[in-house]
């Protein structure tokens, strides 16, 4: 049989059906009874469920007898305090790891052709960058943050498929808890002043962007360029600064929407250069 490989519109298929409901086993029985390969389905399922592509793993909660929200949070396996992780296509190097707040620093997530390419798909389609709508009209520019961005979709090519199922194996996180990977440029002088990821409890507009999703639990940031000077990812309360170096991310998780979680970060300015980096932002549930 030919290769076959998984497809953007298989990803979301996967996902609907798991939305629905459906068992990760009649998932793999229906792909493979419509021609595809086990193993290629069962790896298929692996990355958009989360888990080892070589057992199929159990779906989320999904029915109305719950939220269809996954416990726990977004983590990786740093038990035995390894210096190096197998996420599935590459292995990732652990370069610090904090528990309270929970921050690792990853060092070559991504290769510099991914980088590249990434950088490259994003500079066609960039603009003033906003960030998730806050007023009623919908999203407005942020003042706090004077980077250019844009949204990719979610598997939109066979790159950002790549790197997010290596985020979902990284993290043990479904693929489908991820909103699509944010790509922002800061110029000299621009910065992210500091903020909070999860969106705030007592915001008018917070009820409804929790509906799609739930809330953000987690943040990746990847550094996707060599930066001249400047522009480091800085945690004000528990005083921390993550250099953004070309390939290597930073990691936090927050349980609870409130700033006792020290998460408070931001982007230091941008002294020369420019600054590249692409956001995984990671919900309680399937974001769609
Ligand atoms: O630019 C940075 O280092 C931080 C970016 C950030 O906080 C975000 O994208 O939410
Ligand atoms: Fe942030």
């Amino acid at each position: 049989m030919s290769q076959q490989i998984i497809t953007p519109e298989l990803c979301d298929w996967i996902t609907e059906q798991s939305r629905a409901g459906h068992p990760s086993e009649a998932i793999l029985g229906a792909m493979v009874g419509s021609g595809w390969d086990a193993t290629v389905a069962r790896e298929a399922l692996a990355r958009m469920l989360g888990g080892a592509p070589a057992a199929v793993v159990p779906v989320p909660p999904t029915s109305s007898a719950s939220n269809g929200y996954t416990p726990g949070l977004p983590e990786p396996d740093l038990v035995g305090r390894p210096s190096e992780i197998d996420a599935g296509d590459r292995k990732v190097k652990i370069a610090l790891s904090l528990r309270e707040p929970r921050v690792v620093v990853f060092q070559g997530l991504m290769s510099d052709a991914e980088c590249d390419g990434i950088i490259e798909a994003a500079t066609k389609r960039l603009a003033r960058s906003e960030t998730v709508a806050t007023s009623a009209e919908g999203s407005e520019v942020n003042a706090a943050r004077t980077s250019d961005g844009m949204f990719f979709e979610r598997c939109e090519s066979e790159l950002i498929r790549r790197v997010e199922a290596r985020i979902a194996a990284l993290l043990r996180w479904p693929l489908d808890h991820g909103e699509g990977l944010q790509v922002l440029r800061y110029r000299p002088g621009a910065e992210y002043q500091p903020h909070y990821d999860y969106f705030d409890p007592n915001h008018a507009a917070t009820a409804s962007i929790l509906k799609r999703g739930g809330q953000r639990v987690g943040t990746l940031v990847m550094y996707l360029n060599h930066v001249e000077a400047g522009g480091a990812t800085i945690f004000p309360d528990i005083g921390l600064d993550v250099m953004p170096v070309k390939g290597n991310a930073v990691f936090f998780s927050y349980d609870r929407p409130h700033p006792s979680t020290q998460t408070l970060h931001g982007g230091a300015p941008v002294i020369a250069g420019e600054k590249w980096i692409a956001t995984k932002w990671l919900r309680q549930g399937v974001f769609n």
